[in-house]
């Protein structure tokens, strides 16, 4: 499934789907999707802002939900914070004007005093505002962290199960579930800091103002070059990003297959764990030496350009020192200019690094909004037939057709059948015929794409899902093995009877697993899986007996069973279908079987072909047929034949 999906995702770039061949090379960026000039990047620039803009009072909703309290405290603190570096400045100048009028004689060492305690007030302020931030923003993101996790697994259990299935979905499920959790609060914070900035700097510039409206006008425009080289690396560290992210997926995928236990047998047994090393040594020195290109080029760029910032800062200090010594300005106006010039440039690039970071949030976020926006596609009609605890049992395929999404080939085509209640049916077919496609129709994990089917004489669409999925027991192909107890394994087929022993017990007892169970050191209570420390590593056949008893448990209506012996022993085997006619009692059972000696035990056989029924009767009426059942059952019964002497 993993190799699959990991397939799926990267057919944007001209690296083969699973990267387990072909070049390890990404292709360059195509020109039409880097910006050419200032002009572009400036309007993509809006157009990142813009949305980012948008996206903010998502965020700030999120942030509210987790903690209003904690929300208005980083707010406030944000704010004051921002003035605290001005504050700073136009106390050092106060000091400094202070010493050198006191120096002169015209000042009093009480001023100086007086300035030298504003300044601990101020200082300790920061310390404090400091600490509350990171405070407040610690237990902000443990309660954020919990109210997105707890939001993304209540939208995920309601979804359909195509969602699932789907790799652009799953892409979306994977990061709303892994990345987004962090992220409202990152882009929360950089949002109050770019506001705690924009307050530095307005205050800053109003400082300068005042001692020069010249001066102010230059610091402002002193860090644009700067800007212009960090805006244009800015949107070339998105895009490479985008790029290189396949070729880190693969890499992921490379390494999950020498890591993963249920990779290692296979990996050992074909001797691949050198080759799938090689291959990620490979696409991690592609990924290395992209990375290492840009960052160099960014940081050579950005230095030149920032010294020309530099040098224009410079001048400016030079010409308010010769200013100073010509009396116009103050020693304190000389620092002052120093400490807000330096604070502007580093604001500059500050506003830009806080809202890169923002824009690069907002997408994760936007993730996450898209996902939680997903309409679950199998739901309740607003006024759903009540169903009998006790329905009958009477099922009816009406020329039901279905494609998978994204599929055009037809899985089911016109598929037509009844089964009276209690009957129990043999679903039979080669592999892809449709077998599995028509047990999840029936518990509506999907809908047909044409036709209906009918539970006592009602299209199922117009029950509630949920009350519909509790009349069925069912197991399908690909069960789960939960890392729990054998008692929580059976238990959860029913959560009303999750508890009830004696019941489990007896699930156990039906599906053959019981003997097994009695035998571990803590029979029922048994931890099994490797999750546990002295978990007990069950057999494939012994495993899916646990599935089966998780079926058994719950005593729905109808049962039905996909390919429920296809990892039994004979005996096991012969002994489940001497059971299945005493649970099958009073139920309408259905199963898939490729074994021909318990499908003839059933009262009916459908015969699937290519999604179409191709034959339905009696184990009699289609051997007498001579068609495609007689065939098949020939074919398998001659292999057991041929051996038998005589
Ligand atoms: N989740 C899915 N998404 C897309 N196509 C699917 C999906 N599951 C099955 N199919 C396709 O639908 C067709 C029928 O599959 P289905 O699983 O119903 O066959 P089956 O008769 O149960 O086969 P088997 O005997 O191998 O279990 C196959 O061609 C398969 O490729």
């Amino acid at each position: 499934m993993l190799g699959r999906r990991h397939g799926k995702r990267r057919r944007t770039t001209t690296v083969p789907d699973s990267g387990l061949t072909g070049p390890v090379d990404i292709p360059d960026a195509p020109p039409q999707d880097q910006p050419k000039g200032l002009r572009e990047r400036l309007s993509r620039m809006r157009t990142a802002v813009s949305g980012t803009v948008r996206g903010l009072p998502k965020v700030a909703r999120l942030t509210w939900q987790a903690s209003p309290f904690l929300t208005i405290a980083i707010a406030l603190v944000t704010l004051l914070s921002g003035l605290l570096p001005t504050v700073t400045a136009y106390i050092a100048k106060l000091l400094l004007d202070s010493v050198v009028a006191a120096i002169q004689g015209h000042g009093s060492k009480n001023a100086i005093v007086q300035v030298a305690a504003m300044q601990f007030g101020v200082l300790a302020l920061t310390a404090i505002s400091s600490s509350l931030t990171t405070m407040a923003q610690g237990l902000l993101q443990e309660r954020m962290t919990l109210t997105i996790r707890h939001q993304v697994m209540a939208h995920a259990s309601e979804l359909h199960l195509a969602y699932f299935e789907g790799s652009t979905s799953y892409d979306m499920l994977r990061q709303a579930a892994q990345e987004a959790p962090t992220r409202p609060l990152t882009m929360m914070t950089s949002a109050l800091g770019l506001v705690r900035t924009t307050i530095t700097f307005a205050s800053m510039i109003a400082l300068l103002i005042a001692i020069s409206p010249l001066l102010a006008l230059v610091a402002l425009i002193a860090p644009i070059p700067a800007f212009i080289s960090q805006s244009k690396y800015g949107s070339r560290a998105f895009w490479m990003s985008f790029m290189l992210s396949p070729i880190r997926r693969r890499m992921d995928y490379l390494s999950s297959l020498v890591t993963t236990d249920t990779y290692a047998k296979e990996t050992k047994l074909f001797g691949l764990g050198p080759y799938f090393v090689d291959r990620f040594r490979k696409l991690g020195q592609v990924n290395y030496e992209r990375q290492r290109k840009l960052t160099v080029n960014r940081n050579v760029s950005s230095t030149s350009w920032g010294l020309l910032s530099t040098f224009a800062g410079s001048a400016i200090a030079l010409y308010i020192a010769l200013e100073a010594v010509g009396g116009r300005l103050t020693l304190g106006d000389l620092a002052l200019y120093t400490a807000a010039a330096t604070s502007v440039q580093t604001s500059v690039s500050g506003l830009f690094t806080a809202f890169s970071g923002m824009y690069e949030n907002n997408l994760y976020i936007d993730t996450l909004y898209r996902f939680l926006g997903t309409k679950p596609e199998i739901v309740a009609p607003p006024e759903p037939r009540s169903l009998p605890s006790t329905v009958e049992g009477h099922i009816e395929f009406e020329s039901v057709s279905f494609s998978y999404p994204g599929s055009d080939e037809r899985a089911l085509d016109g598929v037509s059948f009844e089964i009276r209640p209690g009957e129990t049916v043999a679903v039979v077919g080669r592999n892809g015929a449709g077998k599995s496609t028509l047990f999840k129709l029936l518990c509506r994990l999907y809908d047909p794409t044409g036709g209906r089917i009918l539970l006592d004489g009602v299209d199922i669409r117009e029950f509630d899902p949920v009350e519909l999925r509790r009349r069925i027991s069912a197991m399908f192909q690909d069960y789960v093995t939960y890392q729990g107890t054998a008692a929580e394994n059976i238990g959860l087929g029913d959560l009303a009877r999750l508890e009830d022993r004696p019941h489990i017990e007896e699930s156990a007892r039906r599906a053959g697993a019981s003997d097994r169970i009695e035998q571990l050191s803590n029979g029922y209570d048994s931890p099994l899986g490797r999750w546990f420390d002295q978990g007990v590593s069950l057999s494939g056949g012994e495993w899916q007996k646990i599935a089966l008893a998780r079926a058994f448990q719950r005593e729905a209506p109808i049962l039905v069973l996909d390919e429920p012996t296809s990892a039994l022993d004979a005996q096991a085997e012969h002994d489940l279908f001497s059971r299945l006619r005493e649970l099958a009692e009073g139920r309408t059972t259905l199963y898939i079987s490729h074994r021909f000696s318990t499908v003839r035990q059933a009262e009916r056989i459908l015969l699937l072909e290519h999604g179409k029924v191709a034959e339905y009767g009696t184990h009699e009426q289609l051997m007498a047929a001579k068609a495609g059942y007689a065939e098949l059952f020939t074919l398998q019964a001659q292999a057991y034949l041929d051996e038998i002497p005589g």
